[in-house]
């Protein structure tokens, strides 16, 4: 059955091969989250963004990603400065219980050295939650949905809600392209490594007050 569901690309090629992209991924259901980690990376990498310029972490379950997300965008930000770490995020000095060894012996700490590649432009946070016999996954839908929000506007970084919320297995399998009997379903790894592509290149222009 044909659908008007999804999102339309062919008028939107964003590139990315500027861009630095995060994926933070939980481990819960291991086989999707696979698929999906692998369908947002071949995506990624089919827009120009380079193997070295994608960066995967992973938590235990969806309601890390979160904090997860929180702490890699902040970390992306860090600067080593003399004395301790400075968040360029927030221009917040994290003092001399920095992971900067020089800070803790006296020794004169290089000045400002970046950290390797940059902050992050986008970042994708994939879960795969399937309800159970409790509560339990609407009370982690609902605040992983809300908090992701909350740190992509806090942060200003993009960031891609790759949660499957599903009723059963075989509805997450199918939106992990592994569905069964003649219904593969679709990947929705892919479309969310082609949404980080358009909303990095989107929040730079923006940011830039370019609109046209
Ligand atoms: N049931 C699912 C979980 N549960 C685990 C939680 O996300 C969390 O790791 C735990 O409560 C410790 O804080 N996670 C999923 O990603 N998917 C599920 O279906
Ligand atoms: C980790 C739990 O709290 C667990 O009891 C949730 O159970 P269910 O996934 O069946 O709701």
């Amino acid at each position: 059955m044909s659908t008007i569901k999804g999102i339309s690309q062919t008028e939107f090629a964003f590139d990315g091969s500027g861009l630095r992209v995060a994926i933070v991924h939980a481990r819960w259901n291991r086989v999707i989250i696979d698929a999906l980690v692998a369908g947002a990376v071949a995506k990624l990498r089919e827009r120009g963004v380079k193997e070295s310029n994608i960066v995967i972490q992973s938590v235990p379950g969806s309601f890390e990603l979160p904090f997860a997300c929180q702490k890699v965008i902040a970390g992306s930000h860090i600067q080593m400065s003399g004395g301790g770490v400075t968040d360029l995020l927030g221009g917040l000095n994290l003092g001399s219980n920095s992971p900067n060894p020089a800070s803790r012996t006296g020794t004169p700490a290089p000045m400002a050295v970046a950290v390797p590649g940059g902050p992050f432009d986008a970042v994708i946070a994939i879960g795969v939650l399937i309800k159970g016999a409790t509560m339990h996954f609407e009370y982690i839908c609902e605040s992983v949905s809300r908090a992701l929000m909350r740190v992509q506007l806090d942060t200003g970084v993009p960031i891609i809600f790759g949660v499957l919320t599903a009723l059963n297995d075989d509805q997450a399998l199918e939106r992990a392209g592994l569905g069964k009997d003649g219904n593969k379903g679709h990947n929705h790894g892919e479309d969310w490594g082609l949404a980080a592509v358009e909303m990095a290149n989107q929040t730079r222009r923006w940011s830039e007050g370019k609109f046209a």
